[in-house]
């Protein structure tokens, strides 16, 4: 069975991309490229890592009105990614019109409460204080939009799964025991997200900041 976890390359440089990805391409089931990424090198850059042969999940979290959500991802639509974001926030229309336009082949996933942001940080912008709340509420929205799944944190994804069973969950945030948390706010190991209920694991820094990033790589797949 191939790996659950998708490295996250977050570098503008195509190079450095590559390099990475060589080094751990057995430890790991596919690369997670984002907005670093793509804005720097673009669709080119996007087709250069998708021909060293792993699914690319491309993450740009878009969230717009639904025409232009819809536009985005027509122009996309010849990269064929295995998973591609949009913020489960733009609303219910707006992802509709973001499955409709994606390859039959996408999952498109709605990005719920990113791990970056505790209560205090959604009461900032008005929001209900619970993350957990929020993420129940824009997982049952995303499924009625029908999305293929959600990104949540790993504290979140065993209650959102009884919401949608058959979902693709996707958990970043995702830290080894005693890792750096840096500015994610709700983290895990990954252990334990995938045994709350995870389909896959985004792992960027722990891999990609590593000394030997291939060693990481091992290391975490060695407690899955
Ligand atoms: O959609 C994502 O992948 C995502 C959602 C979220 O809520 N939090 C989150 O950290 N991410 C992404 O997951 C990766 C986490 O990177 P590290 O914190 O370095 O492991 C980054 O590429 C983020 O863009």
């Amino acid at each position: 069975m191939s790996s659950p976890v998708y490295v996250a390359l977050d570098t503008p440089d195509l190079e450095r991309a590559k390099a990475i990805a060589s080094r751990v391409r057995n430890h790991v089931g596919g690369i997670k490229l984002g907005l670093e990424f793509f804005t720097a090198n673009g669709r080119s850059g996007v087709r250069d890592m998708a021909a060293l042969g792993l699914p690319i999940f491309l993450d740009l979290k878009l969230h717009d009105i639904p025409n232009t959500v819809g536009k985005a991802i027509q122009a996309l639509r010849a990269l064929e990614p295995a998973i591609l974001t949009v913020h489960a926030s733009g609303g219910r229309a707006m992802m509709e019109d973001a499955k409709a336009a994606a390859p039959l082949g996408t999952k498109v996933v709605g990005v719920t409460v990113l791990t970056s942001l505790d209560g205090d940080d959604l009461a900032s912008v008005g929001l209900p204080a619970d993350p957990h709340d929020q993420v129940m509420r824009l997982t049952q929205l995303a499924k009625d939009a029908g999305l293929d799944g959600v990104v949540c944190s790993g504290n979140e994804v065993a209650a959102a799964r009884k919401i949608w069973p058959g979902g693709f969950f996707v958990v970043p945030g995702v830290r080894p025991a005693g890792g750096v948390i840096g500015d994610q706010k709700r983290v895990m190991t990954p252990r334990k997200a995938l045994d709350a209920g995870a389909s896959i694991l985004v792992v960027g820094r722990p891999i990609t900041g590593a000394e030997d990033p291939d060693q990481a790589a091992r290391d975490i797949a060695a407690t899955l």
